[in-house]
């Protein structure tokens, strides 16, 4: 991991007021949230639900309103390319790798910014990681299974020394024996790299394998929030569910 020049501060990411819109009305009204540092957090949300768009706002990939700031610093006003040197890494949906390259080739462009050694440490790290990956270096990565495609996707992230990982639904498309494979690794790395991340799921399920804190999102608000206690629990799910549904607001479980 890329070592800080500053002081570590307790949230690693802080957004206030985020508002995307694309055209006429906003798909983010002002949402708040904050990240703390070595922890996973996500967005739980259904299709539409907005949950995307601000991922990919924090990362600087989509124009949007309000204040972010990362390590304690105001990085409202940095471009993407400033925002992934500081080490936001946004890792798309494994279908977003480059299928024409090989497997090691993608690693080689996500460790693209780093000298050769490191280069070469951190490839070992992510092949540890991602075994399934690790025999088929030379494979054009286009002919990877849907998982194997995501644990490049989340590899190629990893190959930059992220300090906070965005990660855009690593369940899409999966079947559930994927899901729960991917998020087994991502779940070990959590532990052995301390990694810091905010990632997007429409599954609960998959996100509460990983996640200690979760926003529900719908129509563009978050409409409840929970602690580890709540994702681990029936009363949490249903929580949950009552928000995706607007069955009624979520009431606040982190205090
Ligand atoms: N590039 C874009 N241009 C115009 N509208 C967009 C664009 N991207 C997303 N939207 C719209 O913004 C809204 C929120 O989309 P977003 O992808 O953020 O939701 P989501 O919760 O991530 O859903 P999904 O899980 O389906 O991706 C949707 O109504 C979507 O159609």
């Amino acid at each position: 991991m890329r070592e800080s020049l500053h002081t570590a501060a307790a949230h690693l990411l802080e957004v206030e007021g985020l508002t995307v819109r694309y055209g006429a009305g906003p798909v983010v009204h002002g949402i708040a949230l904050a990240v703390p540092d070595g922890s996973v957090a996500a967005l739980l949300g259904a299709n539409g639900a907005g949950k995307s768009s601000t991922l990919r706002a924090i990362a600087g990939l989509e124009p949007a309103q309000g204040r972010l700031r990362f390590d304690g610093h105001d990085i409202t006003r940095l471009s993407a390319a400033q925002r992934f040197r500081a080490g936001i890494v946004y890792v798309p949906e494994g279908r977003a790798i480059v299928s024409d390259l090989s497997v090691e080739e993608n690693l080689t462009l996500g460790g693209y910014f780093a000298d050769a050694a490191t280069r070469a440490q951190r490839q070992r790290m992510v092949l540890d990681f991602f075994p399934e990956i690790a025999n088929r270096l030379r494979a054009p990565a286009g002919l990877l299974s849907g998982g194997e495609q995501q644990m490049l996707a989340i590899g190629r992230g990893l190959m930059s020394g992220p300090r906070l990982l965005l990660l855009d639904e690593p369940s899409l498309g999966l079947a559930p024996l994927l899901v729960a494979r991917v998020y087994e690794r991502l779940a070990l790395v959590q532990r052995e790299q301390q990694l810091t991340a905010l990632l997007v799921e429409q599954s609960f399920h998959a996100a509460a394998r990983l996640a200690s804190r979760a926003w529900v999102m719908r129509h563009g608000h978050l409409v409840g929030e929970l602690d580890a206690d709540a994702l681990h629990s029936r009363e949490g799910r249903q929580q949950a569910i009552d928000a995706y549904l607007g069955a009624r607001h979520a009431a606040p479980a982190v205090a």
